[in-house]
């Protein structure tokens, strides 16, 4: 799939790897709705990248992931100004294990919201256009980060609905490919200041500081450009793409379906 020409929405866009998704988008042709609950880093980004890459290219709309009303807002305002939906990066989340509800609640409930009504408008049975849908996992949702035991799980859970509705998806004609980006640690807010977003597993914070030494961290044009193989290439479809700070692997599971 070529981007010219093609719309995007992006959760989380207005910081961290949201920001460098949308980046990666509209360099390469695409217009992007940008959605975050931030309005000051959502309003500020938007101009930015009218004026670097065209008025009209970028449209920041203000919305909470948690909610459907403002999800389906949002997703309507974004067909109505771009004329369609090619594509969806599923991006916002958090890391807080104090507030556990809350992380399952943005990281995998609002992923699953979100990826229906974005079905409503792009699956062909629909009268879409067809699409592909990414979602940010983690290297976490692959193998287990003890320090995050919820956060693990509700990357765990993205993966499996993304291998799922991959195949929902082929078998029922919506013409959708879903994959999942699945990095190592970033450098983004995320990872900065997280005393008190441990909860219960706060005496693991020496764990987690030991594995982003032994794994390294990513910068977020490194899990940028990988969004591009997962978008362009047609024959991608219930992919989870490990990103690694010594490159990336496409990752094998066991087949049901064969
Ligand atoms: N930073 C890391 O080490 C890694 C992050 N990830 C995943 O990447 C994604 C993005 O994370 P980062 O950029 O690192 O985080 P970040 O904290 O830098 O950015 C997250 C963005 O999401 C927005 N956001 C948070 N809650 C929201 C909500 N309810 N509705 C709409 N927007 C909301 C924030 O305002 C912010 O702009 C997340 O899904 C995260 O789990 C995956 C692997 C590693
Ligand atoms: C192996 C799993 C990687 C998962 C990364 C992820 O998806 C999210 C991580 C969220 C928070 C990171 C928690 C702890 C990090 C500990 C120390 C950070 C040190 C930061 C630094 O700049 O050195």
């Amino acid at each position: 799939m070529a981007l010219t020409g093609k719309s995007a929405v992006v959760t989380g866009a207005a910081g961290g790897i949201g920001k460098g998704l949308s980046e990666v988008l509209l360099r390469n042709g695409a217009k992007v709705a940008l959605l975050d609950v931030n309005e000051s880093a959502g309003q500020s980004l938007m101009e930015s990248l009218n004026q670097k890459h065209g008025t009209g290219s970028a449209l920041f709309l203000k919305c909470d992931v948690e909610s459907e009303e403002q999800l389906r807002a949002a997703f309507q305002k974004a067909v109505e100004t771009f004329g369609g939906i090619d594509i969806l990066c599923n991006n916002a989340g958090v890391m807080n294990e104090t507030a556990w509800e809350k992380t399952v609640s943005i990281n995998l409930m609002s992923v699953i919201r979100a990826s229906y009504i974005a079905l409503e408008h792009m699956s062909k049975l629909n009268g879409g256009r067809g699409g592909v849908i990414v979602q940010t996992a983690s290297m976490a949702g692959l193998g287990p980060f003890p320090s995050c035991p919820v956060y693990t799980a509700t990357k765990s859970g993205v993966v499996g609905f993304t291998r799922a509705m991959a195949v929902a998806s082929e078998v029922s004609g919506y013409g959708i490919r879903f994959n999942a980006l699945c990095p190592t640690f970033v450098q983004t807010e995320m990872i900065t200041n997280i005393s008190g977003k441990l909860g219960q597993f706060t005496h693991l914070t020496g764990m987690a500081v030991k594995l982003t030494e032994k794994l390294g961290i990513l910068s977020v044009s490194e899990v940028a450009e990988s969004l591009l193989e997962l978008v362009t290439d047609e024959t991608k479809n219930g992919e989870a793409l490990m990103i690694l700070t010594q490159g990336k692997a496409y990752m094998q599971f066991p087949s049901l379906s064969k």
